[in-house]
């Protein structure tokens, strides 16, 4: 169980608090759970960007801690905030730059990157300073970058933060197309970019993990949904973090059957989404929700026991 704490003169912050995480080879694997929930935590974490205070965690069978540099040589990671581009250099040089970094010859450098370049739409732009980039396609570039070095598992914290409707659907196919042969894993606040992407979903909240499955599995979880029009009196503050929509009067809710009044004036099933469930699991009162069982202690990606 991989535990956190970020303490300061004044202050601890339990950032994880037993987290246990298994993330598979030739799959996709989504962390979501509310602002300050642990996700980027556990992302730097399995980067050896930061040691876990307690616990374990494994890369291909590899602790995070003791094979540091191992695991370091086995992972890209993509982050939002890109401070690891050179805007005056072009995205190739940027790329080439990287790859002679990791030990690559200048040729066998700029070889790959050009490849990598056309495997994320960027070829066309190659020799562009990477200052005229759009949001969208520095985030392709990034993801090119973390693939340089051809790591067995690409980590990448909200990968179409920010970028428009058109860019994120490339990166997303860009993501589904690294899980052949890798193991992926991402974080999102966006639940239909996550259903449609992953295999496998966490939904974290206050540090811990309180459901897992797959997309099928969790949307499960919200049981019987419907949509129901109230009087804008009769929501509760229970009630609150399922309106959808609050017109003057009346409010349309979307949330499970079993907590909506009676007297609804209104009231229409409809087909449970990944939304629902996440709703009623990390929204105020998910915590009632009761963990899932776990089989063995701290996180594994591939590799490890499932
Ligand atoms: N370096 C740090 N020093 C102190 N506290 C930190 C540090 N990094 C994270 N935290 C705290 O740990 C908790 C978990 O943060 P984390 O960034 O992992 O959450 P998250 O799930 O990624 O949230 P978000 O969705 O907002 O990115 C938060 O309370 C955060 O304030």
């Amino acid at each position: 169980m991989l535990r956190k704490v970020f303490t300061g003169r004044r202050w601890t912050v339990e950032a994880l608090r037993g987290v246990d995480f298994t993330a598979r080879r030739g799959s996709v694997t989504a962390l979501v759970g509310p602002n300050g929930a642990g996700k980027t935590t556990l992302l730097k974490i399995l980067s050896t960007l930061i040691l876990p205070t307690s616990g374990e965690a494994y890369v291909d069978g590899m602790d995070v801690v003791s094979r540091a540099a191992e695991v370091r040589r086995r992972i890209g990671l993509v982050t939002v905030s890109d401070r690891l581009l050179y805007y005056r250099l072009s995205g190739l040089e940027n790329l080439t730059f990287y790859g002679i970094l990791y030990g690559m010859s200048v040729s066998e450098a700029r070889s790959r990157a050009r490849d990598l370049l056309e495997v994320v739409g960027l070829g066309k732009w190659g020799d562009e300073p990477t200052m005229h980039y759009s949001t969208g396609m520095t985030r392709r570039l990034a993801i090119a970058r973390s693939l340089m070095h051809d790591p067995d598992v690409i980590l990448l914290d909200e990968p179409t933060l920010g970028i428009d409707a058109v860019s994120s659907r490339r990166v997303r196919a860009l993501v589904r197309s690294l899980s052949d042969g890798r193991t992926v894993v991402l974080t999102s606040h966006l639940m239909k970019e996550v259903e449609e992407l992953s295999d496998s979903i966490y939904v974290m909240r206050a540090g811990q993990v309180i459901a897992r499955g797959s997309p099928g599995e969790i949307i499960s979880m919200a049981g019987r949904v419907v949509e129901a029009v109230l009087r804008r009196e009769e929501v509760t503050p229970e009630l609150s973090r399922f309106v959808v929509r609050d017109d003057r009067g009346t409010v349309l809710l979307r949330a499970p059957a079993d907590v909506v009044p009676g007297d609804a004036i209104e009231v229409r099933e409809v087909e449970p989404t990944l939304e629902d469930a996440y709703v009623l699991l990390a929204g105020e009162g998910g915590a009632d929700v009761r963990p899932y069982q776990f089989r063995r202690g701290g996180a594994h990606l591939h590799g490890g026991p499932v």
